[in-house]
C-alpha cells in the first residue's frame, strides 16, 4: 500500500488530507512540519509527501528545503498544497524541488489526481535510474567473469596512478595469463575454458583487497592494480594466486582438470610517467615467466 505522509501545522486541516487520503486507498499518516516531519521519515520513510505551505516566508517552507537537502529524503517526492493565494509560495516551493503544488481550496479529486501523476512520475524516475545503474555496471564489467572490462580497467587505474603520484603513494600491478590455455580449450572444450576463465577471476577476487582492481584485459589475460602496495606486498598477492589456482581442480561436465597461471609483478617507479609504462613492464615480465616455464611470477 502506497504510504503517504500528511505534513501540516493545522491539525484539522490535515485530518481533511489525510481522510480524503484515505479514502483514495493510502496509507495515510499525519505529522508538524519541522523536528516532527523529519523524525518521522526517520522512521518508515513514506512514499509521498503531502506538505502544506502557509506561507512561503513562514517556517513551513523550510520543511521542504530540510526535506530536499537530506539524503533520506530528497528523492521522496513532495507535494506542496499553498495555503495562501500568493503566487511566490507556488513558485518558490517548485524552485526548491517539489514535485507538485496545488493552491488551495482544492477539490478532493484533483488533489487525488495530482499525487497519482507525482507517484507515476516518480515511478518512472525510479526505474530509469536503476536501468542507468545497471547500464553503467554492464558498460563497465567483462560479461563472462564479473571482473572490470578492460577500459574500465584503465580508468580506474589511470585515477589510482595520478592518486599514487600526486602524493607519494606506492602502487603495484600484477598482470597473469592463463598457461597453455590453448590446449584447455582443445582438450575440454570452450565452454570449460569459460569455466577456467571465471574461476580464475573469483581467484583473483578473493585473494585481492576490495579497494584492489581487477580487469580482464582480454582472452586469458588479466590484471590486478593494488593501490598502496609495495613490491614485497604484490609478490605475496601474486604468489597467491599462482598457488590458488594450481591447487583448485576445475570440474567440467566430469572431466576434471587444473590450470595455471604465470604472473609478472612490478611497482611504480618514480621515473614512470603513465600507468602504460609500468603495465609494459608487467607485461615483460610476465613473458619472462612463461619463457622460465610457466606456473610462476616474476617480479621486479
Ligand atoms: N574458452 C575461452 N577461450 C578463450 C577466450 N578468449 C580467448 N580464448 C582462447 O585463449 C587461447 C589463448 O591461446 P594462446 O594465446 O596461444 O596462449 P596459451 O595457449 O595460453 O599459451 P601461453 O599463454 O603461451 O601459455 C586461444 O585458444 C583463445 O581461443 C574466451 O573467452 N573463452
Amino acid at each position: 500500500m502506497t504510504r503517504a505522509l500528511v505534513v501540516d501545522q493545522n491539525v484539522e486541516r490535515a485530518k481533511n488530507t489525510e481522510f480524503y487520503l484515505q479514502q483514495e486507498g493510502y496509507k495515510a499518516a499525519i505529522t508538524r512540519p519541522g523536528k516532527p516531519c523529519k523524525a518521522n521519515c526517520d522512521t518508515q520513510l513514506p512514499d509521498i509527501i503531502v506538505l502544506t505551505v502557509d506561507n512561503w516566508q513562514d517556517q513551513t517552507i523550510n520543511t521542504l528545503i530540510e526535506l530536499k537537502s537530506a539524503t533520506k529524503t530528497k528523492s521522496v517526492p513532495v507535494l506542496v498544497i499553498a495555503s495562501c493565494s500568493d503566487p511566490q509560495t507556488l513558485i518558490y516551493s517548485l524552485d526548491l524541488g517539489a514535485h507538485e503544488c496545488v493552491l488551495e481550496p482544492t477539490e478532493p479529486q484533483v488533489l487525488a489526481a495530482r499525487i497519482r501523476s507525482v507517484l507515476a512520475i516518480s515511478e518512472r524516475q525510479k526505474k530509469l535510474e536503476l536501468a542507468n545503474k545497471e547500464l553503467a555496471q554492464l558498460a563497465s564489467t567483462d560479461a563472462l567473469t564479473h571482473v572490470y572490462n578492460r577500459r574500465h580497467f584503465f580508468t580506474q587505474s589511470h585515477a589510482e596512478f595520478a592518486r599514487a603520484k600526486r602524493y607519494n603513494r606506492g602502487l603495484s600491478v600484477i598482470m597473469l595469463d592463463i598457461d597453455d590455455f590453448k590446449l584447455v580449450n582443445d582438450r575440454y572444450g570452450h565452454a570449460a575454458g569459460d569455466m577456467a576463465l571465471v574461476s580464475l577471476a573469483e581467484c583473483c577476487r578473493s585473494i585481492v583487497r576490495e579497494s584492489d582492481i581487477v580487469g580482464r584485459l582480454g582472452g586469458e589475460e588479466f590484471a590486478v592494480c593494488c593501490p598502496e602496495a609495495d613490491l614485497e606486498g604484490a609478490k605475496i598477492i601474486a604468489e597467491r594466486i599462482r598457488g590458488q589456482c594450481e591447487q583448485t581442480l576445475l570440474n567440467y561436465q566430469e572431466q576434471h582438470f587444473c590450470i595455471t597461471v604465470s604472473l609478472g609483478v612490478t611497482r611504480l617507479n618514480t621515473e614512470d610517467s603513465s600507468f602504460e609504462s609500468i603495465m609494459q613492464r608487467a607485461d615483460k615480465l610476465l613473458y619472462s615467466a612463461k619463457d622460465q616455464g610457466r606456473n610462476c611470477a616474476i617480479a621486479c
